[in-house]
């Protein structure tokens, strides 16, 4: 985009009208799967989501989340909110992270760039540490990628290497951690024989363990900063395959809350802490459960919690996690530039904006939405209101989340008349989805159908238009299955949980009394995903979208 001549402003939609006022809400982790026990949405009453579909094929319909319409890998790859919120919010298909550190790792440009000259200084003296989330999710990282680094930097100087694993079980089956740990610690080993020091220092899960997002409770990073610099954990193993297997052994433990643990040496002395003069690299790519920790790691002026020691090394992410906060100040790989986001233009045509969601959801709908920048675009147009999230739970416990509330300070912009976009993102079908607990994720669908009855209820009130939608499934499917859809069983005969998110597509349905008749779903954008929703709501706005973003899914018929 030249400078010269570039313009904010949106031409006028021929058709349609400004100054309705249009709901957003993304259901968090809401896919459409076949009607089966497994199948929460289903199994939930939920009349209001229901009574939307009644609108298909015209003001209904279903987009595709996962895979390489949100920018992912390859199709096998499942949605996530950082990937789906930033494609509703762009407008546009961006190579997303796990796609970019592919490609850095495949032509070897990773280890030209300034992040990895940056630690690479430290090799000769120090030790280099890797500390992210172990598994094969592909959503916030990729083991493959770590064993591919580990490769790269013991070629390039690493001499001593130290991994700081944090279990999943969230993004792939639990009970799956001691597998990869067993694939890491072959690595290792097989790097041992070739005179690299390398080892495991540490690990936790990553729901207990350092992986907290958006400021919702800080001890979660202190138990990882204590592990993994200061050396200091309730449990003490010599090897990292034996501390899985043995923490597992309570019967109330899963990967995604293991307790905080480090290796220690056959004298009782942690194999890694983190100290002056050493590297570190989080691997993680994707942001936001790696933000906290980055600024932990990066900020001198840090009050969250007592670092106790705060060791001067030289620390780089696998991606610059936030852009506008430059942070981390050295990554070894780019992070995509998502710019001209729907955000940035409407608030520049004049819509007034509100979004909401609670904590664990709400640089979602702000960050994730604007295209990873934090903050307003311009503060008096604009009011970004989160409602505190519950925290040191999981929330199968509570699995009403905070989805009303969300709903009544939806509802409450809405009548305000302030406001022309109320946006908002109810998380329970993800985050109860990812406990695994059925009867609770049933609860959790139930809440979140009652808080967008709430929000159209406000629309029809003001004779607005609302636009409800997804970004990737979860709670429509909790047992993992074969490839005829039958549920798997384990070998104990028990079905196979799926706490992960899916490759389901979502629905989105368009409608309010502020809807002009005539506008319907068009039929030619079969393969329509999260990304042509930006167009779509901008023309609902009154606007035309830019020409370089995804094509809208109206149209609009004479009546
Ligand atoms: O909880 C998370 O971090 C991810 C799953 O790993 O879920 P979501 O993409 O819905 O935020
Ligand atoms: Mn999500
Ligand atoms: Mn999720």
């Amino acid at each position: 985009m030249g400078s010269s001549g570039f313009s904010w402003k949106l031409p006028d939609h021929p058709k349609l009208p400004k100054g309705k006022t249009i709901a957003v809400v993304v259901l968090d982790g809401w896919g459409e799967a076949n009607p089966d026990k497994y199948n929460c949405i289903h199994v939930a009453d939920t009349p209001t989501m229901d009574s939307l579909k009644k609108g298909a094929p015209d003001r209904w319909r279903l987009v595709r989340a996962h895979g390489t319409a949100v920018g992912l890998p390859t199709e096998d790859d499942m949605g996530n909110s950082e990937v789906g919120h930033n494609a509703l919010g762009a407008g546009r298909i961006y190579a997303q992270g796990a796609k970019l550190v592919d490609l850095a790792l495949a032509s070897g440009k990773i280890y030209e760039g300034e992040g990895f000259n940056y630690i690479k200084e430290s090799f000769g003296q120090g030790t280099l540490h890797l500390i992210g989330l172990l598994s094969d999710g592909g959503v916030h990282s990729r083991l493959d990628q770590l064993q591919l680094l580990l490769k790269g930097a013991s070629e390039r100087g690493a001499k001593k290497i130290r991994v700081h694993i944090l279990t999943d079980g969230r993004d792939v089956l639990d009970g799956s951690s001691v597998g990869f740990v067993e694939t890491l610690e072959n690595d290792l080993s097989q790097l041992r024989s070739k005179g690299v020091d390398a080892q495991i220092a540490s690990g936790g899960g990553r729901m207990h363990v350092t992986m907290d997002r958006y400021e919702n409770d800080w001890s979660v990073v202190k138990r990882g900063w204590d592990a993994q610099v200061l050396g200091e954990a309730p449990h003490k193993f010599r090897n990292a395959v034996e501390a899985v297997k043995e923490l597992r052994k309570d019967p109330k433990a899963n990967d995604q809350y293991l307790p905080p643990f480090v290796i220690v040496d056959e004298s009782g002395k942690p194999v890694g802490p983190i100290v002056d003069g050493d590297a570190v690299v989080t691997f993680n790519f994707r942001a936001d459960r790696m933000v906290m920790l980055a600024k932990a790691l990066e900020y001198a002026d840090f009050d969250k919690f007592d670092r106790v020691r705060v060791p001067k090394i030289r620390y780089a992410g696998m991606l610059q996690y936030d852009g506008e906060l430059k942070l981390p100040s050295h990554y070894l790989v780019s992070p995509p530039e998502i710019e001209r986001t729907s955000g940035e233009y409407l608030v520049n045509n004049g819509v007034r904006t509100f979004a909401c969601s609670e904590t664990v959801k709400f640089g979602h709908v702000t960050f994730f939405w604007n295209g990873n920048r934090s903050g307003y675009f311009n503060p008096s147009m604009e009011e970004y209101v989160e409602v505190p999230s519950d925290s040191g739970i999981t929330f199968n416990v509570q699995p009403k989340m905070k989805a009303l509330e969300i709903a009544e300070k939806a509802r409450d912009a809405i009548l305000s008349g302030k406001f022309d976009q109320v946006r908002v993102n109810l998380p329970n079908g993800d985050m109860v989805g990812h406990t695994g607990d059925i009867e609770a994720t049933v609860v959790a669908c139930k809440v979140a159908d009652e808080a967008v009855k709430m929000i159209l209820d406000a629309i029809e009130k003001v004779g607005g238009i609302y636009v409800v939608t997804a970004d990737h499934g979860n709670a429509e499917d909790m047992v993992k299955r074969n490839k005829s859809g039958q549920p798997l069983l384990d070998k104990n005969g028990n079905i196979q949980i799926l706490t992960s998110h899916t490759l389901q597509p979502v629905p989105i349905a368009i409608g309010g009394p502020g809807l002009a008749p005539g506008v319907r779903f068009r039929t030619d954008v079969p393969s329509g995903g999260l990304a042509n929703v930006a167009a779509t709501v901008m023309n609902l706005h009154g606007f035309e979208a830019p020409s370089d973003y995804e094509t809208t899914l109206i149209e609009v018929v004479d009546k």
